[in-house]
């Protein structure tokens, strides 16, 4: 057995136990479980359909659960997979909104817009930004309130493939600094082996694999085993590839 880290002996931030969750007649989640340690990033991977956004919302308390053990921050904050800005409100106001603009949290708003690398941006208008940047202050509004929980519901999925891979680096680098607990929601393989320390595959309503990721930081596509990991992935998830095997 291995020695125990300091992350494995502290409290976790998520406890999940055996929730259960339908709708009408339609089991979506039963008996799913999964816990999340501080700073430790989850990647819950599944098929289209397969509840993943549902146990988000559940866990970012949009979405009651019918039977089982919910535990979660409160301090938790959400970023979907469109940015969700207010067109009437300028960049800087959009970071922080729902908040008082003191002087400290508009300094505050600023810091993390340059974070984001749009430093500078305060006074511009929602429509004048690209999907990419829209998607930056989205980020910048949720690391803004220094979340002990950080959900991120396909953050990437609307971007170009280049604005993509851009952001998965940018929000690997923020995580780091920045330590929330993530539970990022996905149904990109790559994306969940690039980005997560653990990968948790939803299969039939409930975590059906759990698998550390066997790569150091910064993580590359090209690594020896990647291709492996990333099948072994497909299989649990039902896919076969057929083309353009890594
Ligand atoms: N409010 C709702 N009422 C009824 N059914 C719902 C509701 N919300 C979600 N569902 C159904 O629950 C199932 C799981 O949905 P969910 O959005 O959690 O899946 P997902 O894994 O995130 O899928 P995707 O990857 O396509 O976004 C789907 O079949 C969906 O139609």
């Amino acid at each position: 057995m291995s020695t125990p880290t300091v992350q494995d002996l502290a409290a976790p931030t998520v406890r999940v136990e055996n929730v259960g969750k339908s709708y009408g007649d339609r089991t979506i989640l039963s008996d799913f479980s999964l816990t999340l340690r501080p700073g430790e990033f989850v990647a819950l991977l599944g098929a289209s359909g397969s509840g993943k956004t549902t146990l988000l919302r559940i866990l970012a308390g949009l979405e009651a659960h019918d039977t089982g053990t919910v535990e979660a921050p409160a301090e938790r904050t959400v970023v979907f997979q469109e940015p969700r800005l207010v067109a009437s409100k300028r960049v800087g106001s959009n970071v922080i909104l729902g908040q008082r603009a003191t002087r400290d949290r508009r300094a505050a708003a600023s810091a993390a817009l340059v974070e984001v690398g749009l430093g500078g941006r305060e006074a511009a208008w929602p429509t004048t930004l690209s999907g990419g940047e829209a998607q930056r202050v989205a980020l910048a509004r949720a690391l803004v309130r220094n979340p002990r929980l950080l959900l991120l519901d396909e953050p990437f999925a609307a971007l170009d493939a280049l604005t993509r891979i851009k952001m998965q680096a940018l929000v690997a680098e923020l995580c780091h600094e920045h330590q929330p607990a993530v539970l990022l929601v996905t149904h990109d393989v790559d994306e969940a082996i690039l980005l997560a320390d653990r990968v948790a595959v939803l299969q039939d309503g409930k975590v059906g694999v759990e698998l550390e990721v066997p790569f150091d930081r910064p993580r590359r596509r090209g690594v020896p085993g990647f291709g492996d990991f990333r099948r072994r992935l497909l299989l649990e998830l039902g896919v076969e590839e057929a083309i353009g095997a890594a």
